[in-house]
């Protein structure tokens, strides 16, 4: 058997039914991947996104036991994603959130302002603060857990990435502070941070040439993330198998956080 499998779906069918998730950014990409499969394991996933045709394209997309409905909001909006969020927790319950709505632009610290460092620590930080405390009394209700999407090798740094990489040092602070805070409440709290995946959103942010070639030589198993390997990590973190796992960074990335690191340098913007 080679390592590269090609099959990550690992679960058993049922593995989640009863459970009420909330997926932010569940309209493409990382988000629409751990929406299909929680879904494919019964649970019911509410999609949160700004954009109402690609969350229903996730809709459409959906095979499996579970269930789906979608909110268009944007989390950098707190007081409309918290109301979201309370939406769902007084209807169905919650579960497992999923903060998965992220992303950046890539730019030299010197390049970036003030209002450019702003609109990225809201998404990738400030908004995660708030829907995950507003998340706070369903979690407790049924014992639920948060997941937060981050990136691998945030403590080597990235160039071109100084407001992400910042900001998801963050995240991995709160996860780790909530996960004291609130073990006693039987709510657990986890990051995963994936190497590179080949999204279209990143295909539209960086050049042919970095995707082709330094994510393999910045990957010791030389090949980028799919999107269902990290959709299982989610699953399985959401699962009984994860009930004792909390305060965790899971770096799913064939190996990327000990290498070098795949830099953004300007040669590879688009
Ligand atoms: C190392 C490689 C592996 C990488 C791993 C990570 C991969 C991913 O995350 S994949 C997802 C990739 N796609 C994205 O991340 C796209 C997501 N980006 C966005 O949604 C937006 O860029 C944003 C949310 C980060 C910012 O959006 P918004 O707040 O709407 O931005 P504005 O246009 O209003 O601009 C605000 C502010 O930011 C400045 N700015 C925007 N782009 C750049 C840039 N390329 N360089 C420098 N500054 C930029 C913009 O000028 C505004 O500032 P002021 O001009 O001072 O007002
Ligand atoms: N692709 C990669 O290589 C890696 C990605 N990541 C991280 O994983 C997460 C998902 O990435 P990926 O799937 O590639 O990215 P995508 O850009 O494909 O997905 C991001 C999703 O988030 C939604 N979103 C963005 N901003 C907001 C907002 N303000 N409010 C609500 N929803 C929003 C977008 O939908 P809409 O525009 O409709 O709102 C989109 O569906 C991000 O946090 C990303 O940084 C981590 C490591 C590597």
């Amino acid at each position: 058997m080679t390592a590269a499998t090609t099959e990550p779906r690992v679960l058993a069918s049922g593995t989640l039914d009863g459970l009420s998730a909330l997926v932010t950014g569940a309209g493409s990409g990382i988000g629409r991947a751990v929406t299909q499969r929680l879904v494919q394991l019964g649970a019911h996933v509410t999609g949160l996104g700004r954009h109402e045709d690609s969350l229903k394209e996730t809709g459409d997309l959906l095979d499996g036991p579970g269930g789906y409905d979608h909110r268009v909001c944007d989390v950098r909006d707190t007081e409309a994603a918290a109301a979201a969020l309370v939406e769902v927790g007084e209807s169905r319950g919650l579960g497992l959130l999923v903060n998965n709505a992220g992303g950046q632009f890539f730019a030299k610290a010197l390049d970036i302002s003030v209002n450019g460092w702003n609109s990225v620590l809201d998404l990738n930080l400030t908004s995660i603060f708030h829907l995950t405390k507003a998340a706070h009394p369903y979690l407790a209700r049924t014992h639920g857990s948060v997941v937060n999407l981050s990136l691998s090798g945030v403590e080597r740094g990235g160039m071109g990435m100084a407001h992400s990489i910042a900001a998801r040092a963050g995240v991995l602070g709160l996860t780790r502070t909530l996960a004291l805070e609130w073990a006693t409440d039987g709510i657990r709290i986890n990051c995963v941070g994936p190497g590179t995946v080949l999204t279209h959103a990143l295909n539209d942010e960086a050049s042919d040439h970095v995707l082709g070639n330094l994510v393999h030589k910045a990957t010791p198993m030389q090949r980028p993330t799919p999107t269902a390997d990290v959709a299982e990590l989610v699953a399985f973190l959401a699962s009984p198998a994860g009930a004792l796992m909390t305060g965790q960074l899971l770096q799913i990335d064939g190996g990327a956080h000990l290498g070098a690191g795949l830099h953004m340098l300007p040669e590879a913007y688009r």
